[in-house]
């Protein structure tokens, strides 16, 4: 007997290999998926109805920093240094651990009604993170994220809590939790201890998850400081590889393009922080056609301000139509890819597909909307159409962490209460060393 079977839905395999199915089955047993059929003899303890919905992949949001939940909306409309540097990292000094796990559990618990599977972090605190990811059932690639400002003793600490962590969480909740390198940026990291983490990361065979050329300020700072752009120096270095997920990627030239697909360096696309904080835009049609490994992130919550993966997916597609001035640029198709099999390809997962064998991180999207009918093609609704709280159902590893709108692995009402309330504590603070 199966554990759960999901019937009467349209399923969405994003499978290259097995076209979507108008009504069909799904058989989940142990984590995996076991069939997926227009019929089954099966049977399963759970058998969720999914009539009128999609069956479809959950996403892979490959770039945020979870914790920062609780600075949504609170700095808006600055560019980013001085959004960074006077209002984010004043107030992020105030942090304490118990803060970042209030932070990270609201970001949980928004990820799972949204449809979000797996997510990579980086960020302060992050025992606290993955103390959150292995009780709520998610997936995630988590990192200590590294500053060192050229000073190399604040490097070897920073290296050395980079180092502790991996050592720790690399592999715990049986297999969900991942965990990587997170050097910040090269323009916030010297090339010296770009070099260590490098050396350090191969050794342990670890991924690195790096911000490269976000804003145009970065790509000057690196013509002054090294007289070449941020990704030629990481060449220079030897940095990258398929083990490298570079956030952002806005300020490329066609060189640094080929740079990064001919590196296997996995890019993740933040459509919305890029557009919210005034980066710019990042070649992403361009990047795709050289065949790179392109996925979606977020961002953190105070450059966005919220996780929701369809949010980005439209965002992506608008904006690449607009900057190329071609309508048929990054179709539907080809973004629902970034958020599901692109992203699990990034962050080396068994998921992103609806195929016999996978992890069974699969959701189900609510089509019964006004905003959804009449439904001529799926993929277009999902992008086009679609928003967060249209997901009813998420399945991580084969657990239903949210049933028909009900969220079975926390308590809802109450981690939004204890994020509010960390929050309110926390600007207090942050005001009183004003
Ligand atoms: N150990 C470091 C912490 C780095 S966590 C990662 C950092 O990235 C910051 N961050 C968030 N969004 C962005 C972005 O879009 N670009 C660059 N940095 C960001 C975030 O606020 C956090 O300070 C320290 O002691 O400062
Ligand atoms: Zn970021």
């Amino acid at each position: 007997m199966a554990d759960i079977i999901i019937k009467n839905g349209y399923i969405l395999t994003m499978d290259p290999s097995l076209e979507s199915i108008k009504n069909g089955v799904v058989v989940i047993e142990d984590g995996r998926i076991t069939d997926v059929c227009e019929n089954t003899e099966e049977t399963a303890d759970t058998v969720i109805d999914a009539q009128g919905s999609v069956v479809m992949p959950g996403f892979v949001n490959t770039h945020t920093h979870a914790g920062m939940t609780l600075f949504r909306g609170y700095a808006d409309d600055l560019a980013l240094s001085d959004w960074l540097e006077n209002h984010i990292w004043p107030a992020e000094a105030e942090l304490t651990a118990s803060d970042v796990y209030a932070g990270t559990r609201l970001a949980c618990l928004e990820m799972i009604k949204s449809g979000t599977i797996a997510f990579a972090d980086m960020y302060f605190f992050m025992e606290e993170v993955g103390k959150v990811v292995e009780d709520s059932g998610l997936r995630a690639a988590l990192s200590y994220g590294m500053i060192e400002l050229w000073d190399e003793e604040k490097g070897k600490a920073e290296l050395k809590k980079g180092k502790a962590f991996i050592n720790e969480w690399d592999g715990k909740a049986d297999g969900r939790i991942s965990a990587m390198y997170g050097p910040h940026a090269p323009n916030t990291c010297s090339k010296e201890f770009l070099m260590k983490v490098r050396e350090q990361a191969t050794e342990d065979n670890a991924k690195i998850h790096i911000h490269v050329l976000e804003t145009e300020a970065e790509l000057n700072q690196m013509k002054d400081q090294y007289g070449m752009c941020s990704v030629n120096m990481l060449d220079e270095i030897d940095f990258f590889g398929p083990d490298v997920l570079a956030a952002h990627c806005v300020w490329l030239s066609d060189g640094d393009m080929d740079i990064l697909r001919n590196n296997n360096v996995n890019i993740s696309h933040n459509p919305v922080s890029n557009m919210k904080l005034a980066s710019g835009i990042a070649p992403v049609t361009k990047l795709l056609d050289r065949g790179a490994n392109v996925c979606l992130g977020t961002d953190g919550c105070a450059s966005n301000n919220n996780l929701g993966m369809f949010e980005e997916m439209k965002t992506a597609a608008l904006l690449q139509k607009v900057e190329t001035m071609d309508p048929m640029a990054l179709p539907a198709r080809q973004v629902l890819e970034m958020a599901t099999v692109n992203g699990a390809k990034a962050l080396d997962l068994n998921s992103g597909m609806i195929r016999k064998d996978y992890n069974a991180d699969v959701i189900i999207v609510d089509m019964n909307k006004a905003h959804l009918n009449p439904l001529y093609d799926v993929p277009s609704h999902l992008v086009y159409s679609a928003g967060s709280s249209d997901v009813r159902t998420t399945i991580v590893n084969g657990r239903v962490l949210m049933d028909d709108y009900r969220v079975l692995c926390m308590d809802e009402q109450k981690v939004i209460d204890e994020g509010r309330d960390a929050a309110e504590k926390l600007m207090s603070r942050v005001d009183a060393k004003k």
